[in-house]
């Protein structure tokens, strides 16, 4: 199917890993997304925040392939013909299947892009350690907590080595000590890897506490209503919270996000 292309709102392509220009949706005659203009520069972590319903994951769907466009133009680093080859996609629930080992889920990625499976051992294998996950390759799924579910599923989806991340709620599933010792986590490994990623998350502080930059979306079609930089100094800590810019910031978001 051809996207018709309309002029980007945004930076130009080639400085961004991900662009998004005039796109429309309609799912079942639904309006879902009208005139959508999103931008990631590389190695940058931005959020979207947005009502349910918004529209967020069928943005997503976009980018994986899965959902075609009424109109639009999407880049991935300047390819305009990446769609869905270039994004490694984390969906909300991690999808780890409960028949493979750790080892075998993670290399399950690479291995679906055409990698042999003993070449996708040898380039996970440096990486169970800083994932937390050395010394549980061989166990299943069912016999990890929720925390090492949730790394093992983004190994799987970092160990793609796209160009842009998409992570949908990632840790949406999580108990809330769980959920802010894996925000932490990310944060640590972002600053170790600055990976491009691209997050939904209903979660305004965790948005916040982890991206570069945040877009919130209006109800239903789904268009930007905000984009609000975040410049706190990293590497973040939890002490951020406490910082009174955070809070006027999280409550400009909420304020956004509520009306
Ligand atoms: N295949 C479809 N046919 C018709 N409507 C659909 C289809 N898929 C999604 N929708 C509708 O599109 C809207 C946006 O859905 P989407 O899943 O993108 O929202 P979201 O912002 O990701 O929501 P949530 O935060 O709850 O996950 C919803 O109203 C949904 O009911």
């Amino acid at each position: 199917m051809t996207v018709p292309t309309t002029p980007a709102a945004t930076p130009p392509a080639t400085e961004n890993a991900l662009s998004i220009s005039g796109l429309d949706v309609t799912l079942g005659g639904l309006p879902v997304v009208r005139g959508l203009d999103l931008h990631a520069r590389p190695g940058e972590f931005v959020s979207i925040l947005g009502p349910s319903g918004s529209g967020k994951s069928t943005t997503f769907g976009v980018l994986t392939g899965d959902v075609h466009p009424d109109a639009g133009d999407v880049r991935i680093e300047g390819d305009g013909l990446g769609r869905g080859s270039r994004v490694a996609y984390m969906p909300q629930r991690d999808a780890l299947l409960p028949w493979r080992t750790v080892l075998n889920n993670v290399t399950l990625g690479l291995e679906v892009r055409g990698v042999r499976r003993r070449a996708a051992r040898q380039k996970v294998q440096p990486l169970l350690e800083p994932f937390g996950l050395s010394g549980f390759e061989n166990r299943y799924p069912a016999q990890l907590s929720g925390g090492m579910r949730q790394r093992a599923a983004l190994l799987r989806t970092v160990a793609q080595e796209q160009p842009v991340l998409l992570l949908d709620e990632p840790f949406g599933a999580l108990d809330a000590l769980t959920r802010s010792q894996m925000q932490r986590w990310l944060e640590q490994m972002w600053e170790q890897y600055r990976w491009t990623v691209l997050l939904i998350t209903h979660d305004v502080r965790e948005a916040l506490y982890l991206s570069d930059r945040v877009y919130v979306f209006s109800p239903r079609p789904a268009r930007v209503a905000a984009e609000v930089v975040v410049d706190f100094p990293r590497p973040r800590t939890p002490e951020l919270f406490s910082d009174p810019r955070f809070a006027a910031l999280e409550a400009e978001l909420l304020k956004q996000l509520i009306g």
